[in-house]
């Protein structure tokens, strides 16, 4: 494997309060990391530098070992391949399942054209691929505003999955979901990683044991400790800041 994002020594100050301090952390090539963490540990800041929302005071973040994401905005680093998906889910709620997909293709396609011209059989597959992937095949004619919350929420993810990311920073994917959703949830982000990199921050920690894989520790910008979940919920200061007694 390799690293395929690395920030490096980041700090960002907002009012002379260090949100982010002096922050390194690596993930590599096709991996799901969890990243946890009190309230204002600065879990959000952190994508938003990686993003390009917010620039770093110091620090590098390189994508790919070869571009410096400080000098990206959010239309440049979406062109190099990393997709956000935010804690809200914001579909389409008057167009159907299935043309929610067909207009998130990567391809350049006008509206008019991706809704009443015939799609290409590649399309078509593409399509019927992500809506298998995201379970919604069987409300595939359904208008969005229809579905449950859950149900959004894997939609959101199988439009951001067909521009085809090669990192998907998700925020908070399972608040507002039922167990069951939240299960769901984590066998679909646990399907996606391989392929692409997933970075998810997230509060629920049954959803985090889910998705069996690293979890990094953010508290007061830095990273206290990093593992499998296991391991950091031994941690006498994770267990002292986060986790509680
Ligand atoms: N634009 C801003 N201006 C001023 N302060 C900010 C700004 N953005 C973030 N902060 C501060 O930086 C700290 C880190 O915030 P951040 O939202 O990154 O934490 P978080 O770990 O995502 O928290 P939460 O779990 O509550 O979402 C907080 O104290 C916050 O108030």
């Amino acid at each position: 494997m390799s690293t395929q994002l690395l920030l490096d020594g980041v700090n960002r100050s907002f009012d002379g309060f260090k949100a982010i301090n002096d922050l390194s952390l690596a993930v590599e090539k096709g991996e799901l990391r969890a990243i946890i963490g009190p309230n204002g540990a600065g879990k959000t800041t952190m994508m938003d530098i990686i993003t390009g929302k917010t620039r770093p005071d110091t620090g590098r973040v390189m994508w790919n070992q070869s571009v410096d994401l400080t000098r990206t905005d959010e239309a440049g680093s979406a062109r190099l391949g990393i997709g956000r998906k935010f804690q809200k889910p914001t579909v389409f709620e008057t167009q159907t399942v299935e043309d929610n997909i067909a207009l998130a293709l990567k391809e350049d396609r006008s509206v008019w054209a991706t809704l009443f011209h015939r799609r290409s059989a590649e399309d078509t597959r593409r399509i019927g691929e992500l809506l298998e992937l995201v379970k919604l095949s069987h409300v595939a004619g359904w208008m969005a505003g229809d579905l449950s919350h859950g149900q959004k929420q894997w939609l959101e993810i199988g439009m951001l999955l067909a521009q085809d990311p090669e990192l998907l920073l998700v925020d908070e994917p399972a608040a507002g979901m039922t167990d069951a959703e939240t299960m769901r949830t984590a066998e679909l982000l646990r399907q996606i990683a391989g392929r692409h990199t997933v970075i998810v921050v997230e509060h629920d920690m049954d959803f985090v044991r889910a998705l069996d894989c690293r979890v990094t520790v953010l508290h007061q910008g830095h990273v206290l400790a990093e593992g499998s979940l296991d391991h950091v919920s031994a941690n006498e200061q994770v267990i002292e800041v986060y986790l509680g007694r």
